[in-house]
């Protein structure tokens, strides 16, 4: 069964009197249990690409369907609350709240579903990511390797059919990245 069906999805931003085309008429699908790599060059639109396919923004032409549902007739809100209910998304840079600690950011999307156990929860996987010690901290005290695990406890937290991750590994070390890849997180 497809639970990613982009079709013929286009992006174009303006720039000036210019027209830049970023995305031309993407078309692929993704079925439960694949792993699909993006591949291409610095400017190539990956990061683009993986936020229309999890609702983060509109596509300007065609379309994506997501677990069935086409996200262009929905508002801001419902793709917000289809992406919480099924999908995880690592940013490319982080994304975290500033205002809350590691332990608050992990379990925003808990809270969000409003599941009793989100504080233990949140412990838990921020454990798994060797962060057991970092719970009080704030972003902003923590290095980029650190605020990227925190970014991939909080994609985790409500165990997502679709995981989007936009180079996960990047501000790792190869030894806490391979850790991060081998783990049962990814
Ligand atoms: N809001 C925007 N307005 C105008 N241009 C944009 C906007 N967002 C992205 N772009 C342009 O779209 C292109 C693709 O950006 P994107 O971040 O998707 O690339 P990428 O392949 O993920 O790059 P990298 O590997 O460097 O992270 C870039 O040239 C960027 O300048």
């Amino acid at each position: 069964m497809a639970i990613l069906t982009v079709s013929e999805l286009s992006k174009f931003y303006s720039s000036g009197e210019k027209q830049l085309r970023i995305l031309d008429k993407v078309s692929f699908s993704v079925q439960a249990g694949d792993k699909v790599a993006i591949v291409g060059p610095s400017g190539s639109g990956k990061t683009t690409l993986l936020g229309l396919c999890a609702g983060l923004d509109t596509g300007s032409a065609g379309s994506v369907q997501l677990f069935g549902q086409a996200l262009e007739p929905l508002s801001e809100d419902q793709r917000a609350a289809l992406r919480n209910e099924h999908v995880g998304f690592i940013f490319q840079n982080f994304q975290l709240l500033p205002t809350l600690t590691a332990l608050e950011n992990v379990m925003v999307p808990l809270e969000l579903k409003g599941r009793k156990d989100a504080a233990l929860r949140a412990k838990d996987l921020l454990a798994q990511v060797g962060l057991q010690d970092r719970l009080g901290h704030y972003p902003a005290m923590l290095s980029g390797g650190e605020q990227q695990r925190v970014s991939i406890a909080r994609a985790f937290a409500n165990e997502p059919k679709l995981l989007f991750a936009d180079e996960p590994t990047g501000n790792l070390d190869a030894e806490t990245g391979q850790k991060v890849r081998n783990s049962c997180l990814i």
